[in-house]
């Protein structure tokens, strides 16, 4: 055994760049309400990205907007590089807001009609969160040329409004959002399920170059396991508000142990020949 093996299997475990420990949330009344997340642990490595999947109604969204921090839990923790982020005040969320992207289904709803792109992308930039990061205009505009740039938007139209342009675009738009700050983290929430099939591939294709260009950390929320093995590294199958497999990707498709993943997977027969 060489000596940097040694070294490694007596090293710390790394701090996972976003932990959730034991989340709960219960929400609504009528009859009951619904245990939306029960004592959930999910832990996101740097640089590993993590396809979330589960049942319709699972959890999968909720758990997502917990992470990002725009739903608190009834009870658990969640961890940025280590930190709580519960209980912050909005003004000490900056490098959680600078630092992890959120990439919503429908473009059509997480864009405002009344927003230019250049201010839809350039608002995270501006906001007071992250006071002093935006830089001088000149820096802002630069920005944004190269941020549409890189997501195959045509800087040029960059004064145009959202419903100037198609869904495969208007999705971009909200990649090269989510993107403007450099963030390390990426979530997205099934962001090709509500696209035309014809224009799903070449976000795909655009959201692979990114992560892998970038070294994103990611978890992709999705119904479509075909998806997942595509961009994905390791897996996390949910039911019911809690993780009931997850692991290596690889190994899960393989040798499925719960009864969902082999019924999410027996959906899909091609991926497993
Ligand atoms: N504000 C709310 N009040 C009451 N119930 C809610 C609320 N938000 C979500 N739910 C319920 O919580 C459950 C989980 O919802 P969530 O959207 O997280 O699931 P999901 O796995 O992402 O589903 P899908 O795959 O259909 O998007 C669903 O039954 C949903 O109806």
């Amino acid at each position: 055994m060489s000596d940097s093996a040694v070294a490694d299997s007596t090293a710390p475990e790394p701090v996972p760049e976003l932990e959730a420990s034991h989340l709960s949330l219960h929400l609504g009344r009528s009859r009951g309400g619904l245990q939306v997340l029960d004592d959930l642990s999910l832990k996101v490595r740097t640089g590993r990205r993590i396809g979330l999947v589960g049942e319709s109604g699972s959890g999968k969204s909720t758990l997502l907007r917990v992470l990002a921090g725009l739903q608190r839990p009834d009870s658990g923790q969640v961890r940025f590089r280590g930190r709580s982020i519960l209980g912050r005040r909005p003004g000490q969320l900056a490098d959680l807001r600078a630092d992890v992207a959120l990439v919503l289904q429908d473009p059509r709803s997480s864009l405002d009609p009344r927003m230019s792109v250049a201010r839809t992308i350039t608002e995270p930039l501006r906001s007071p969160v992250l006071s002093g990061a935006a830089g001088s205009r000149e820096q802002v505009r630069q920005r944004l040329v190269q941020v549409m740039t890189e997501v195959g938007l045509d800087p040029a139209t960059a004064g145009r409004f959202p419903h100037e342009f198609s869904g495969g675009q208007r999705q971009r738009i909200a990649i090269a959002r989510a993107l403007v700050t450099r963030p390390d983290v990426l979530l997205a929430d099934e962001p090709v399920s509500a696209l035309d099939v014809s224009v799903r591939a070449q976000v795909l294709n655009l959201l692979t170059e990114l992560v892998s260009a970038r070294n994103l950390t990611m978890v992709f929320v999705s119904h479509d396991l075909t998806v997942v093995r595509h961009l994905c590294d390791e897996v996390a199958v949910m039911q019911h508000g809690a993780i009931v497999e997850s692991g290596d990707l690889a190994r899960v498709y393989a040798d499925p142990q719960h009864r969902v993943t082999r019924e999410l997977l027996a959906a899909v027969p091609r991926i497993r020949t």
